[in-house]
């Protein structure tokens, strides 16, 4: 009889050893699933994402859309990172020499080696150190079973200690957030930014209003207006067409005083401006990928600097944006726009010093789409167009991405203080690449802001953008009632 109650009490103690091994494990097991389901990161793809706006959710009095073949809301800020079909290596479209290399690195793509383009990525460091974090899922907790005696109890309690551990990986990557920079609103920069224009605001606006305000004019004074216009770089035909069309507001007998010549003058330097244009910027994704903007022009009118302060506006407008460093001349360069893209967490697609710049083009909107970005910036090397291989390279670099994707925009940076010259640039550059779009920059440091009607005469291309100043946030849309405002 004894030794029965014995084997009982033994099993009885046992078995509550076990009930209090199984609490303790189920207790700490429960604790770790709360801390590893803590971190707030959305997963887009199996790929954890990684807001790299900043924060920055602005209304935006730049307008964006999509390129032609988009089918999605603008809202949608996250298109899933669908994987287009693997370019083949087709034959080359009947280009000239330039369609061999093309392929080539279409060639080296498929083969799943980007090669030499180096990608910064904050996105991509940031979701590795994420993903880790629930690995810490494991400890060695599983050892106590429930034949141990009770001598093996204490060591329920070990695990415990090992608890703090797990919190360390919860501290998330946002501590890089507070790095970036505060960027300007983006609502209404151009009225903002009006001072800027005050050289053109002189040569234009207050000489044409001293002139009209005077009442009745003769020939002469039509022929100062004249001289006034040509002198801020209308241009003949948009100086013809403006004097045309004041003489008509001014005969119609309903200019009488000063603020009436001023909303005639509004009117028709408006009208000349076409505000029918479509000058929003193509850089919201596609369904099937993001958008691609390639930047170009002559060196030194800008293009890095209007690259870089675009990316700021599109991050403000809680964009994800990867830059392609295309210019592969100036290594300079490329620095330069890794720390535009530092300062708003953009990240940079960029190739070594003389590589490929269709190479580096084509590998950034690879990395692009499989990040599923909203919108890739390339900035391409500033060449004269007066050198044929130079232009014949920019044609390359486009064509090259245009097998991946379609390009949207392509913008062309001009200079506003070059003058007649810009006019020039641009012709050449409208014979190699389908321009959608300009950007004047500089229109702060000069008089000669006329330079804006003539560039839409002459190229049919409109005004989108404009420079007005150094600041990375001296970048406004081109309105051409604002603007008119800002003149008079
Ligand atoms: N005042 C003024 N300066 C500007 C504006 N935009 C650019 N700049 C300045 O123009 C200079 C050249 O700018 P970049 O962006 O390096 O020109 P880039 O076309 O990329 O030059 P390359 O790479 O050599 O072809 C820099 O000093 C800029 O700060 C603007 O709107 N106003």
């Amino acid at each position: 009889m004894n030794t029965q109650v014995i084997i009982g009490i033994v099993i009885g103690v046992v078995l509550l050893l076990a009930l209090v091994v199984g609490t303790g494990i189920a207790l700490q097991r429960r604790r770790r699933i709360s801390l590893t389901q803590a971190p707030p990161t959305r997963a887009v793809d199996g790929r954890p994402e990684v807001d790299k706006s900043g924060g920055y959710q602005t209304g935006s009095g730049f307008s964006f859309t999509q390129g032609g073949t988009a089918t999605l809301e603008p809202e949608t800020p996250k298109p899933a990172a669908p994987k287009p079909p693997a370019p083949k290596a087709a034959p080359a479209a009947p280009e000239p020499s330039v369609a061999d290399e093309a392929e080539k690195i279409l060639e080296t793509e498929a083969d799943g080696a980007p090669s030499e383009p180096l990608v910064v990525e904050e996105a991509v460091e940031a979701a590795e150190t994420q993903t880790a974090a629930p690995e810490v899922e494991t400890p060695a907790v599983e050892t106590p079973a429930a034949e141990t005696p009770a001598a093996e109890a204490p060591a329920v309690e070990a695990p415990e200690v090992q608890t703090p551990a797990v919190e360390v990986p919860e501290t998330p990557e946002v501590a890089a957030a507070p790095q970036l920079d505060e960027i300007a609103p983006t609502e209404g920069r151009l009225s903002r930014l009006r001072g800027r224009l005050a050289r053109s605001q002189g040569a234009i606006g207050s000489s044409m209003l001293g002139l009209l305000g005077a009442g009745d004019l003769d020939e002469d004074s039509w022929e100062e207006i004249e001289d006034t216009l040509v002198m801020a770089d209308l241009g003949t035909a948009a100086t013809t067409a403006v004097i045309e069309s004041l003489r008509a507001e001014l005969a119609s007998d309903k200019v009488r005083s000063a603020d009436d010549a001023r909303a005639a003058l509004h009117r028709v330097l408006v009208e000349q401006l076409r505000p029918d244009l479509d000058r929003s910027v193509k850089a919201l994704p596609h369904a099937g990928g993001p958008a691609v903007v390639l930047v170009v022009g002559v060196n030194g009118v800008g293009k890095t600097t209007t690259t870089g302060k675009l990316a700021r506006v599109l991050v403000a407008d809680g964009r994800r944006v990867l830059l392609g460093a295309a210019d592969t001349f100036r290594a300079a360069a490329a620095d330069q726009l890794q720390t535009w893209g530092e300062r708003v967490g953009a990240g940079i697609v960029r190739g070594k010093e003389g590589a490929d710049p269709a190479s580096v083009a084509f590998d950034s909107v690879v990395a692009g789409i499989d990040d599923g970005v909203d919108v890739v910036l390339i900035d391409t090397a500033g060449r004269l167009h007066t050198k044929t291989g130079l232009m014949d390279e920019l044609g390359k670099v486009k064509r090259v991405v245009e097998k991946k994707t379609p390009v949207d925009e392509v913008l062309l940076v001009l200079d506003a203080t070059v003058g007649q010259n810009g006019l020039m640039q641009a012709k050449v550059f409208a014979e190699v690449v389908d321009l959608t779009g300009v950007v004047l920059t500089k229109l702060d440091g000069t008089a000669k802001g006329g330079i804006v009607f003539r560039i839409q005469d002459e190229l049919g291309v409109p005004v989108k953008l404009v420079g007005l100043g150094e600041g990375a946030d001296d970048l406004a849309p081109f309105d051409p009632a604002a603007f008119v405002d800002a003149l008079l």
